[in-house]
């Protein structure tokens, strides 16, 4: 049994020439059930999400190592197999976390992550005003991770993120980008890109290096599609808010009718066995009744 199965099977497919990754953003577990029970075959831990529902804060670099990869060891041991491709920020610290980084995330499962050049202190790569380390102190949290992948013999893959379009400018960036590819990153990451046609050049500017394209609607990039991510070239696509922005229109509208009527008024189709079921209950009777228990021989459902 190989002991990081997403990695391997990520790799497989990115070594595949027609390979191509879809991976809506998860941030917790019931978030990754829903898109696993989806048909996803790919899971992306959202730092932003994951700074939201553990500690209720906005992305400005609250998150630890320890949160993120608590939260990503979870979410990855969901579903071994399916490869989930984490956040992990600036790394952390300087290349000693960014070791650690790379080698907790990979003994956790995660399949691959991503680093970018921002300082410590960063914030979302969709808001205004971002400071950026020089290019050789983001080559070295690169070749940190990619030589901790290396003395582990880990799959895990590293993604390298470049802040820089944004008030650096296009130029810039792919020094950067071409930087860390040099340091060894298996794909590159250009947040923020602002047009179709900067998609295409950044894919024909780097080529053969594999590209994510980061799909925040409503922030700094136009609306692209899976399909028309691939047809462009990128290697994988990844929706941070594809489960928490739908979440958070439904909790508030939830709320409003609590208020407002006071009941929940849930759809019907919503029982506790059916929340339950989503978080994996048959699997857990399954266990218990192979294991000789009895706990659950009458089942769970109210008759
Ligand atoms: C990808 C990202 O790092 C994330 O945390 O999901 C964020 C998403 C966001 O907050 O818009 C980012 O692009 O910085």
């Amino acid at each position: 049994m190989t002991i990081n199965q997403g990695a391997t099977n990520l790799r497989r497919v990115l070594a595949d020439p027609n390979g191509f990754v879809v991976a809506p953003g998860v941030y917790d577990g019931m978030s990754a059930r829903m898109a696993l029970a989806a048909g996803f075959d790919a899971l992306y831990m959202t730092g932003a999400g994951t700074a939201a529902s553990v500690h209720g804060q906005a992305d400005l670099g609250i998150c630890t190592l320890n949160d993120m990869r608590n939260n990503a060891e979870m979410i990855a041991n969901l579903s071994p197999s399916t490869p989930l491709i984490a956040d992990a920020d600036t790394g952390y610290g300087g290349p000693i976390m960014v070791s650690r980084t790379t080698e907790q995330y990979a003994r956790s499962g995660v399949a691959a992550f991503h680093i970018e050049d921002q300082v410590q202190t960063k914030r979302c790569g969709h808001l205004s005003g971002k400071l950026l380390v020089d290019t050789e102190t983001y080559a070295t949290r690169i070749r940190a991770a990619v030589q901790a992948r290396q003395r582990i013999g880990s799959d895990i893959v590293v993604i390298a993120r470049t802040d820089a379009l944004l008030g650096q400018g296009y130029e810039e960036s792919l020094v950067r980008l071409r930087a860390a590819r040099d340091a060894g990153a298996d794909m590159g990451f250009l947040e923020g890109v602002s047009s179709r046609e900067m998609a295409a050049q950044a894919v024909r500017d780097l080529a053969p290096w594999p590209l994510v394209l980061n799909m925040v609607e409503h922030g700094s990039t136009p609306s692209i599609s899976a399909a028309e991510a691939r047809e462009i070239g990128f290697k994988m696509i990844i929706f941070p808010f594809a489960t928490i922005g739908p979440a958070l229109m439904a909790m508030r509208e939830g709320l409003e009718k609590l208020k407002r009527d006071g009941l929940p008024g849930l759809n019907k189709e919503l029982t506790p066995q059916m929340l339950f079921r989503v978080c994996g209950l048959d699997e857990s009777v399954k266990l218990d009744a192979d294991a000789g228990g009895a706990a659950f021989d009458g089942g769970v459902d109210l008759r």
